[in-house]
């Protein structure tokens, strides 16, 4: 387990060190355009999940989201600290 603060630390350092095994860094290569309609995706399993299917389907689903939210952070050259502030 980890927090969101853990995971975009950890998300940071592979799109740094680029790792050649690293689903992130594939995800970054393939731009903004590609990242986006996978958030939108996880965006509407989570929402199919809350409707259709149990509390920790729709909490997996959720994490999910969060990845691809942080991978598209990552792509604009966002930092954790430049969302939180709209909070
Ligand atoms: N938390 C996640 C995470 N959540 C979701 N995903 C990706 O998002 C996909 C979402 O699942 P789907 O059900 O949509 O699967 P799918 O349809 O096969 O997805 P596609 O690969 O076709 O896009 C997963 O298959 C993963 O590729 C994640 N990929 C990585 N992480 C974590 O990110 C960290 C860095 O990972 P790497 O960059 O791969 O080293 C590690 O701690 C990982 O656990």
């Amino acid at each position: 387990m980890k927090t969101f603060d853990e995971l975009f630390a950890e998300l940071s350092e592979k799109a740094a060190t680029r790792p050649a095994d690293s689903g992130t860094v594939e995800r970054l290569d393939a731009g903004v355009h590609s990242i986006g309609k996978k958030l939108v995706e996880e965006a509407a399993e989570s929402w199919m999940a809350a409707e259709h299917e149990t509390a920790d389907r729709t909490a997996e689903e959720l994490s999910q989201l969060l990845y691809h939210v942080q991978v598209l952070m990552l792509a604009k050259g966002l930092t954790t600290a430049d969302v939180y502030r709209h909070l």
